[in-house]
């Protein structure tokens, strides 16, 4: 019996889930720790890897069968038993690698860099004769295959040989921010004494000696060196002589360090105080219980959760609140950190890697009891917790799209039995499978009826567009949605309008030809784009510039057809010449800051219309905004997904929902050329129960979850046929293993069946009860490994909340 340490290695090509045994070096044996990151020895030749230590124990194995350990990448634990267990669930429950899975739950900065480096090591080699193999410059990182087979076998003969080394490194990316701190070591009476003997000059020594025997308190380096404007030689001058000390210290990477104003608690009405109650309650008992809040727009539920995590933090445990992505910036931080100040960590996409790493250890070290962010906060390496609280839990940024492709939501739900504390799950459109859950009474279902200010909510109209254009009309605007914005400029009303397409116009197609630009590597058209004079496409980034003529048959009449954000702008600026208009999608919010900018310009009152994507659909809470327009409610119900009318139906209640939030009444307008479908009708009363069970009624019909389960099984090649051929491989494979009633669909292709140059091939299973399913599912993960090397990507999606 031998002492070994159990370790998930990260190497993406030989993936698997079980840890292997290393050796712990007698110098660590006393500092190695379970939850460390470590460099290990890994395959044949000396190549090195990252490494997480999940387990230490005793062993049967002979000492000359293992590798050990070759250093510690971290002097504490950076994973905590608990969160090593849950790598083991979600890897388990999502079929992905524990490797990945423990890599996405630490910053990025965590992931180790891996550089190679040819070396010679015999010195009958010379440095040219290995030039004229492979060019000096590439002998840093280059990667084996871009090289050419000739290039391939002369390196590898070489090595045979033993003339070259390939030799392996691990990075540790993971920096602090180090300041200097400055200390006076010289008083008032020195002064003079220490000035005599300097030369006459030398003025910026003085001043430095002048600051120093006045001042007692520490500063920092870059603040003296700004405040005396002197540079850093002349401190380390004033070092050398003794007159000062320097000490290196490290300071936070802070991106609230502006932050000010204070909130404080408001007397809850009788709705939001027995929603109070009943979670305050749970988390008293320490029940690990989930909470379905379910509260129109504009019924106060953030002040219940913000009321829930104080409760938390007074009984001594600790607080995560998810939000979606977009909504976190900046009026949700700003409702909690205004709460909750300092005791917040706030982690989210717009954050520098720095800058995340660092409120990641303020979390670790105890130093926030609050934990606010996006989808992958919910791994946040916060203990003791007491409540979790999942904002919009409706939302598809919860689900994540490539591996681990894990809900936060199931997170969530496995941490809250972890620390045996109370889920909250709030939306004013649940997502079907959360309400169907609270009506089988394994949620508690919570509601918030009303509205705050007592009024009703903001009244729909919905406008036939069909019958619009036979009136001549224009093309994105009926006329009572123009008559409703005019009349809101001259009452100094504030108005949103929501198109759900960004660019200028959404393809261009030959009117001799009927020829449409399309992406050369993705199956989709290209968008025309104004500002930046190109056409791009929206899913790899391609851009091009825009044709004077059709490349098929050389006509100039070339026409633009559809309509983005980037128009209606312009078109707005024609109509109301006066109106200051704010314009908010992917390409105005790029630049970091910007999407708050935009957002506080219009809440200053600063522009009168709001024009964006659906990303201003959610949580803005502004008070002068009366109107809401839906310029096409049709964009959802468009794709090919059973979802389609519930994303519909979610998205324009929602942005209703912005409307007459305050003292003045709401109004909306959907523009639609399907006036009468369902999901558009039940937005105009916003009743989200009728809509319920309409939809439950369909998905029952349809064999939909939360009916049935959902699997898809996707192969993806840069040959159709080999994505193809794949497919129907695994589903011969899977199929003996299913039962009867298990519904397969396909192979098929995807809807957009090409992507970055890449076929996408896929089988969806919907089933109910599969014994054999998991197992089988399992297995051909980790077979997939070996296809991964002829280039097909094998990836497995439970519960997939898009079938694009
Ligand atoms: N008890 C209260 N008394 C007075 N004002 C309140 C109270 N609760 C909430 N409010 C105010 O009512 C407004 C709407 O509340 P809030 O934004 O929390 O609603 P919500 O349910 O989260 O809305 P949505 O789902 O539309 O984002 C906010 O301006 C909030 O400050
Ligand atoms: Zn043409
Ligand atoms: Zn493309």
């Amino acid at each position: 019996m031998i002492q070994v340490a159990k370790i998930i290695v990260d190497v993406p090509t030989m993936q698997t889930n079980s840890p292997y045994s290393y050796l712990i070096p007698k110098q660590l044996t006393n500092e190695l720790q379970v939850g460390m990151r470590v460099v290990v020895p890994f395959g044949n030749g000396n190549r090195k890897v990252q490494g997480f230590v999940v387990q230490i124990g005793m062993e049967e194995v002979d000492a000359d069968q293992l590798k050990s350990i070759e250093s510690l990448m971290d002097l504490e634990p950076v994973l905590n038993t608990e969160l090593i267990q849950l790598s083991r669930w979600l890897a388990d429950t999502t079929f992905s690698f524990q490797i990945t899975c423990l890599l996405t739950m630490l910053p990025n900065v965590m992931r180790a860099k891996y550089s190679k480096q040819l070396k010679i090591v015999d010195d009958q080699m010379s440095e040219e004769q290995l030039a004229d193999i492979l060019p000096s410059t590439q002998w840093q990182d280059f990667e084996t295959d871009t090289l050419s087979p000739l290039q391939q076998s002369e390196l590898s003969k070489l090595r045979k040989q033993g003339k070259i080394e390939i030799v392996y490194r691990v990075k540790n990316q993971a920096q602090t921010k180090q300041i200097f701190q400055i200390k006076s070591h010289i008083n008032a009476e020195q002064e003079s004494g220490i000035v005599d003997s300097l030369r006459k000059n030398a003025t910026k020594m003085r001043d430095l000696v002048h600051f120093l025997a006045n001042q007692s308190k520490i500063v920092s380096q870059t603040t003296l060196e700004k405040k005396l404007a002197i540079s850093s030689a002349t401190i380390k001058a004033g070092e050398a002589k003794g007159w000062l000390v320097r000490k290196k210290v490290e300071q936070y990477r802070d991106p609230y360090k502006e932050f000010k104003g204070k909130t404080t608690p408001l007397t809850l009405n009788q709705e939001q105080q027995t929603a109070l109650d009943e979670i305050s309650q749970s988390i008293e008992k320490s029940q690990a219980k989930t909470f379905l809040l379910e509260g129109v727009t504009g019924s106060g539920k953030t002040e219940v959760y913000l009321q829930t995590i104080a409760y938390a933090l007074a009984k001594g445990k600790t607080a995560i609140m998810l939000v979606p992505e977009i909504a976190l910036t900046p009026q949700m931080v700003t409702r909690v950190k205004g709460r909750f100040g300092k005791q917040v960590a706030v982690l989210h996409s717009g954050l520098s890697d720095g800058e995340k790493f660092d409120e990641w250890r303020r979390i670790k070290r105890h130093e926030a009891q609050v934990v606010v962010g996006a989808r992958s906060a919910i791994f946040a390496p916060i203990e003791n917790v007491g409540v979790i609280i999942i904002d919009e839990e409706h939302e598809t940024s919860y689900k994540q799209d490539d591996a681990p492709r894990y809900h936060a939501r199931n997170v969530a739900q496995w941490r809250s039995k972890f620390y045996n504390c109370p889920l909250v799950l709030g939306s004013a459109t649940p997502s079907l499978e959360s309400r169907a859950r609270s009506e089988r009474q394994v949620y508690q279902l919570l509601r918030l009826p009303n509205r705050i200010n007592g009024h009703p909510l903001p009244k729909v109209q919905i406008i036939d567009m069909r019958e619009e254009l036979q009136t001549g009309a224009d093309q994105n605007f009926s006329q009572p949605l123009l008559n409703a914005i005019d009349k809101r400029l001259n009452m100094q009303q504030q108005s949103i309008l929501m198109l759900n397409r960004r660019g200028y116009s959404s393809f261009i197609m030959c009117r001799d030809c009927g020829f449409v630009l399309k992406c050369p590597n993705c199956d989709i058209s290209l968008t025309l784009h104004m500002d930046s004079r190109s056409m791009k496409c929206h899913y790899c980034g391609h851009e091009e510039p825009i044709p004077k003529q059709c490349p098929n048959c050389h006509s100039r009449k070339i026409r633009y057809y559809g309509t983005g954000t980037e128009k209606v702008e312009q078109e707005l600026k024609t109509k109301f010449p006066s109106a200051r208009i704010l314009r908010m999608d992917v390409d105005t919010t790029r630049r970091k800051g910007a999407h708050e900018r935009i957002l506080r310009q219009f809440g200053e009152r600063r522009a009168d219309i709001l024009l964006g994507t659906q990303m201003i659909a959610k949580g803005l809470d502004f008070p002068n905004v009366t109107l809401v327009g839906v310029l096409n409610a049709d964009t959802a119900l468009e794709l090919p997904d059973f979802r389609s009318s519930e994303r519909t139906f979610q998205l324009l209640t929602q942005v209703s929902g912005r409307a007459g939030r305050a003292d003045k009444l709401g109004e909306v307008f959907v523009q639609t050329f399907n006036p009468d479908h369902y999901a558009i009708q039940l937005a105009k009363t916003q009743n989200y129960e009728n809509f319920f069970r309409k939809e439950m009624y369909i998905r029952h019909q349809g064999k939909y979850p939360p009916y049935y389960f959902t699997l898809q099984i996707t192969a993806a090649n840069k040959e159709e046929k080999m994505a193809a051929q794949k497919m129907f491989a695994v589903l011969k494979e899977l199929r003996p293993q299913l039962s009867a009633d298990a519904i397969v669909l396909g192979p098929t292709p995807k809807p957009i069946a090409r992507v970055k140059n890449k076929y996408y091939y896929q089988i969806v299973i919907k089933y109910k009860h599969e014994p054999n399913l998991h197992t089988a599912v399992t297995k051909i993960l980790q077979e997939s490994q070996s296809y991964y090397r002829q280039g097909i990507q094998l990836s497995i999606d439970a519960e997939p909340q898009s079938f694009m």
